[in-house]
């Protein structure tokens, strides 16, 4: 099946050996697909093949052999329960909303003891792979430093200082999430899923198991198109590259941005709509990186209003973003079981 989204060729971004005009060249079609689409696959992003399979079995293994014990332990619990209403695991059992299981890990913070407040907590870490730490905290190094290489080609793309995104990301208040989508098949009639909503955030690096006919899309003409799995050996690579790193270069990312890009550009980056509709019978898994600002940073947009004026005091500050997003609001509308596509 054709790629609808826009494939974006990072690697001559990332190597040493590309030319300013190569780099440019990625900058524009970053800049056209996230001003067209807001949604886009990323492939030559230099994350090791072995390490992307190693998540996928490991957050596999947690979804597939953790006791309902295990995962009540490390269950989010409130702030009067001495936890901090984000970090740990939960169910959302509700077929309006779309059913699924996640455990959500963000950046660590300097914590004292509990009482804790929104966000400010510990990662609660399940047994179940043992190694899963480990794996994930290797894993999101890679992926913080990829995230901020994105948002310096994003700089490049939108011709602004380039430190302006970079001196708010660097304590990236990231959040991985592992998510579970049962098999169609199990008792419950209705899919697995999550109903429509935007991310909140800067840019989501989703990685997904390579079930198809899942997560999906609304396009500018109303649409919602599937945004499958794809990898990279599908499509030519135009650029010339080492074959070390192109066996490195297997899986693409499906990135988009989120709401608080789109504030930071004036609107000129779309926050896309986006919602899951597990029409498999067997269990998907998917792993959203939410790369995400600094806990303090005040986003304003970088782009000039229509009169060509910035204005600094206009924005929001990435915690009270964060604190008015994190109540788990991704279910604005009834899941809609769309019509299988061919
Ligand atoms: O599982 C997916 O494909 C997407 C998940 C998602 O949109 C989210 O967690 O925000
Ligand atoms: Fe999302």
């Amino acid at each position: 099946m054709a790629a609808a989204l826009p494939i974006i060729d990072f690697a001559p971004f990332l190597s040493p050996n590309s030319t300013l005009s190569q780099k440019e060249d990625v900058a524009k079609e970053l800049d056209r697909a996230c001003r067209e689409v807001g949604f886009f696959y990323l492939k030559g992003h230099g994350i090791p093949e072995d390490m992307i399979a190693s998540m996928l079995a490991k957050a596999r293994d947690f979804f597939e052999n953790a006791t309902a014990e295990e995962k009540g332990k490390i269950a989010i619990k409130n702030i009067k329960q001495g936890g901090d209403n984000a970090r740990g695991w939960l169910r959302v059992e509700n077929s309006e909303k779309g059913s699924h299981e996640a455990v959500d890990f963000y950046r660590p913070v300097e914590t004292q003891s509990p009482p804790y407040t929104t966000g400010m907590g510990v990662n609660q870490w399940p047994s179940t792979p043992p190694d899963l730490q480990d794996i994930t905290e290797t894993y999101i190094k890679r992926l913080e430093h990829l995230g901020c290489e994105v948002m310096r080609a994003m700089a490049m793309g939108l011709q602004v200082d380039p430190s302006v995104f970079l001196d708010r990301i660097n304590k990236a208040f990231w959040n991985l999430r592992i998510l579970g989508y049962e098999g169609r098949k199990s008792k419950k009639p209705k899919p697995a899923g999550i109903g429509e909503h935007t991310d909140y955030g800067i840019l989501t690096f989703l990685l997904t198991d390579a079930t198809k006919q899942s997560l999906q899309v609304l396009s500018k003409s109303g649409e919602w198109i599937w945004a499958d799995p794809i990898e990279v050996n599908e499509f030519q690579s135009r650029y010339e590259f080492t074959q070390a790193n192109l066996n490195n270069l297997k899986g693409c990312y499906v990135c988009n941005i989120g709401d608080m890009l789109a504030e930071w550009t004036r609107g000129a980056y779309k926050s896309t709509l986006h919602r899951v509709c597990h029409t498999s019978d067997s269990l998907r898994i998917s792993i959203p990186f939410f790369f995400d600002p600094n806990w303090d940073a005040f986003i304003s947009p970088v782009l000039p209003d229509a009169d060509g004026k910035l204005n600094e005091v206009q924005g929001i500050r990435y915690r009270d973003k964060f604190l008015q997003s994190v109540d788990y609001p991704l279910w604005r509308k009834p899941l809609v079981e769309p019509a299988l596509m061919p």
